[in-house]
């Protein structure tokens, strides 16, 4: 882990200034406005009434918490492996290696198949299938993921479409690159940290896909990395999701909204639950700055880039590579 993502040297501001959209307001041209606000100069906001079901929430934090409550072992029958030859792309994985991300976490997918470039090279085009895997226990633990899942991804429909309006692109406009989606819900687990100063549970990235919307208990601990360079808490807020900006938008909007930098701490008393749904395009969609971005004055910033070759260099990379996860976006830029 880099120097500068150690614990002494998080001095995070304590001020809640992450911008708060309330998604009742019935003013369409209000939300487009505050969500441009938002994704143009923070690429992160908290959503509040948006109509996610409590009860749905509540249901899958029961059973998420009974997953992980079970002995590491049971845990361990569901890993899935970042080698390629081994079977799981989705399921239990641990990062609590001293130095590492203190957590373990479950993926689990939407789709029933999902095929990706089997390799992140130029030429290739192999293709896998991503390999999902479920445990038994508790019995609804599928059933809530995938309940609580599809109503994350209505959520970021309806946010995509607010913020096509935001950049002045038709309402729709993104929405065709979504339809064999590679969505992915993560659940976080933080296990109290005896070296709080020492770890972080996730370190400094950007998400590589569109949008994500994430849940986190009132243990807190997301940060993010304001423009003027000050690393900013999200503040708890009860219901309330976090929505941020990935990689993939800052492409599409030709860097109008610049993908967030952010990261969580431990906390050496309570273990923390976070829960990110990661809003992905399909697998085989070429990205490139939108048409109606661009012009005479205003050239591409980014290269055309391929989706499922840029998300393998992550998944494959496994977070190995602390720079190259705020910096992989880097390689697409057209120079000036
Ligand atoms: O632990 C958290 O709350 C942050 C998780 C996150 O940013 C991610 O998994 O991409
Ligand atoms: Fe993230």
């Amino acid at each position: 882990m880099a120097d500068c993502d150690a614990a002494p040297a998080l001095q995070a501001n304590e001020v809640n200034d992450v911008p708060v959209i309330d998604l009742s307001i019935l003013s369409a041209a209000y939300l487009v406005a505050e969500i441009r606000d938002a994704c143009e100069n923070w690429g992160v906001f908290q959503v509040i009434n948006h109509g996610v079901p409590l009860e749905l929430q509540a249901k899958f934090e029961l059973v998420m918490k009974k997953f992980f409550a079970q002995p590491v072992a049971e845990k361990r029958k569901l890993r899935k492996d970042v080698d390629v030859e081994n079977p799981y792309d989705y399921g239990y994985e641990e990062f609590v290696e001293n130095v590492d991300d203190w957590k373990e976490v479950f993926d689990f997918p939407l789709e029933k198949e999902t095929m990706m470039p089997a390799s992140t090279g130029d030429g290739e085009r192999d293709m896998r299938e991503l390999i999902h895997s479920w445990p038994e226990y508790p019995p609804n633990f599928r059933e809530a993921c995938e309940e609580y899942g599809r109503e994350m991804e209505k959520l970021s429909y309806r946010l995509m479409e607010l913020i096509c309006l935001s950049l002045g692109v038709q309402r729709q406009r993104l929405n065709g690159f979504f339809k064999d989606h590679c969505n992915m819900g993560r659940i976080i687990h933080c296990p109290p940290c005896p070296t709080p100063h020492a770890a972080l549970g996730t370190h400094r990235h950007t998400d590589v896909g569109a949008l994500t919307v994430l849940s986190q208990d009132d243990v807190g601990g997301l940060e993010v990395l304001r423009r003027d360079g000050e690393w900013v808490q999200v503040k708890f807020i009860p219901n309330a999701y976090v929505v941020n900006v990935g990689d993939m938008l800052e492409v599409w909007s030709n860097k109008k909204y610049q993908s967030l930098v952010h990261r969580a701490k431990v906390n050496s008393e309570r273990e923390r639950f976070s829960v990110p749904f990661f809003f992905n395009p399909a697998l085989y969609v070429v990205v490139e700055p939108l048409e109606e971005l661009t012009d005479e004055e205003n050239h591409a910033k980014y290269r055309a880039l391929h989706w499922g070759k840029y998300y393998g260099s992550r998944k494959y990379g496994n977070f190995k590579n602390p720079d190259m996860d705020v910096l992989r976006l880097n390689n697409f830029m057209v120079s000036e």
